[in-house]
């Protein structure tokens, strides 16, 4: 097991590559099980979460060969066998495996998601869905079961905008008979990259990055070759990192496009954020404005940024409010950011920092990945040395962080937990 250590001060300049969607990449794989020969997807981050996925469809019967950026999927001997335990265990994406496992087989046996803690994590839109789609779902002993005679094309109105029912109910829709209408679907564009994916196998969808989803299911889905989009995620945690301590920062492979919410937050705060083409420039300032930011569906502010900015904040003038619209309990980083000295209190879905302040290092642990993410930032900001123990969380979704940071000057580097120290975190 292997912990982080940052020496905090060292300015950030240069440019940084930003890898494939994190968020993409976890539902793209599952998709792949649909088509009926081999799949390869350029560009995917070498996280975690990709090799776990990866052994689930190998498991499952398909092949995955991984260099660590391209992947080639064969799911031709892919069957419908039941996954209630292990691995599916380790990520919330593994939900995917049912609405491709549905589509292609019409039953699938999933045990309930893992993921990162940040309050209840509902299913009920996705079991909704499938639903209407014909599927009859049961939970029995903590894993879905799913079975169909015939899948048969819904008009499903979403209670709550979802990126993940919106994903599972598009995988299974493909495959059905007749029309699927999505009503109320989210719009992220990790939802158009998958509509792109299952299109590019041959199913027929229209309207993905709006919030109403066509789809005209087909017979058979094939292979393809399929380019993944960049990680808005990571790029908004790299321009959080430039604004925190960066001279001049070039975040480069990205769609700007996806990260206006946190240009405009940043230039609010008076940080220089400027776009052109695929990358944002991003130049540190020494004083910033303090800001309130809402989390919202897209194209609001992403929660899966709220973790990382909150750390910035406690570096701007005057007090800011988060507010955490998505998650009710995304805010176990706070604690470990106050062992760094900062001015913190949560008050139900917000956060309220209060600044500047100067950060410290201490030793603190990644809850979850965002969390871990916002402790990196703290991290580079602080002064002296942070030890940051969790770090497989941080591991799910930042494809060589530490490599990419060191590239832009930081002084940060892994090193091997002693039995005490293991010991010690795991009692914490
Ligand atoms: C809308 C949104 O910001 N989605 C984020 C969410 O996606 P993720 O796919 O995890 O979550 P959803 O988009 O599905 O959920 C959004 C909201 O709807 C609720 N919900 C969801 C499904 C359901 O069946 N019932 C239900 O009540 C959730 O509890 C949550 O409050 O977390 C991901 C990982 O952090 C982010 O990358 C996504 O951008
Ligand atoms: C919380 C996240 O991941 P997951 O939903 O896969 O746990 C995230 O990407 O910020």
């Amino acid at each position: 097991m292997e912990k982080l250590k940052i020496i905090g001060g060292d300015l950030l300049r240069g440019t940084v590559r930003i890898s494939g969607a994190k968020n993409s990449a976890v539902a793209l794989i599952p998709a792949t099980i649909l088509a009926e020969s081999r799949v390869t997807i350029e560009g995917l981050p070498d996280i975690s979460d990709v090799r776990v996925l990866g052994e689930l469809i190998e498991e499952i019967g398909g092949t995955f060969h991984f260099d660590g950026k391209e992947a080639m999927i064969d799911p031709t001997n892919i069957v419908s066998m039941p996954l209630p335990n292990g691995k599916v265990k380790k990520l919330r994406a593994s939900y995917y495996l049912m609405g491709a496992m549905v589509g292609r087989f019409k039953k699938a046996v999933i045990g309930l998601p893992g993921g990162c803690h940040l309050g209840p994590r509902p299913i009920d839109q996705h079991i909704k869905g499938f639903e209407a789609l014909g599927v009859k779902v049961t939970n029995e002993q903590g894993a879905i079961y799913l079975r169909a005679d015939e899948l048969r094309g819904a008009r499903i109105y979403l209670d709550v905008v979802s990126v993940g029912a919106t994903i599972n109910i598009m995988l299974a829709a493909v495959r059905a008979k007749g029309r699927t209408i999505i009503e109320n679907a989210a719009k992220e564009p990790e939802i158009i990259d998958v509509a792109t994916l299952l299109s590019n196998m041959g199913a027929k969808i229209k309207g993905a990055g709006t919030d109403v989803i066509r789809i005209d299911g087909v017979e058979k889905l094939s292979g393809c070759r399929h380019s993944i989009i960049p990680d808005r995620i990571e790029a908004g945690t790299f321009m959080i990192a430039a604004a925190a301590m960066g001279q001049e920062v070039i975040i480069d492979n990205v769609i700007p496009q996806h990260l206006e919410s946190l240009t405009a937050k940043l230039r609010e705060m008076g940080v220089q954020a400027e776009a052109n083409d695929d990358q944002i420039l991003v130049k540190g300032v020494p004083h910033m404005k303090a800001v309130d930011v809402k989390t919202l569906v897209y194209p609001g502010f992403p929660t899966d940024l709220q973790q990382p900015f909150t750390a910035l904040l406690t570096k701007a003038n005057g007090t800011s409010v988060v507010t955490d619209t998505i998650y009710s309990a995304r805010f176990k980083h706070i604690d470990e950011l106050r062992r760094m000295n900062a001015n913190i209190k949560v008050e139900g879905r917000s956060a309220i920092v209060t600044g500047p302040v100067q950060l410290q290092g201490a030793r603190v642990k990644a809850s979850d990945l965002r969390a871990g993410a916002s402790l990196v930032i703290a991290g580079l900001m602080a002064e002296g040395v942070t030890e940051i123990t969790g770090i497989e969380h941080i591991d799910r979704g930042y494809s060589h962080l530490v490599e990419k940071l060191t590239g832009l000057g930081a002084t940060i580097w892994r090193e091997k937990m002693t039995d005490q120290e293991i010991e010690q975190m795991q009692n914490s």
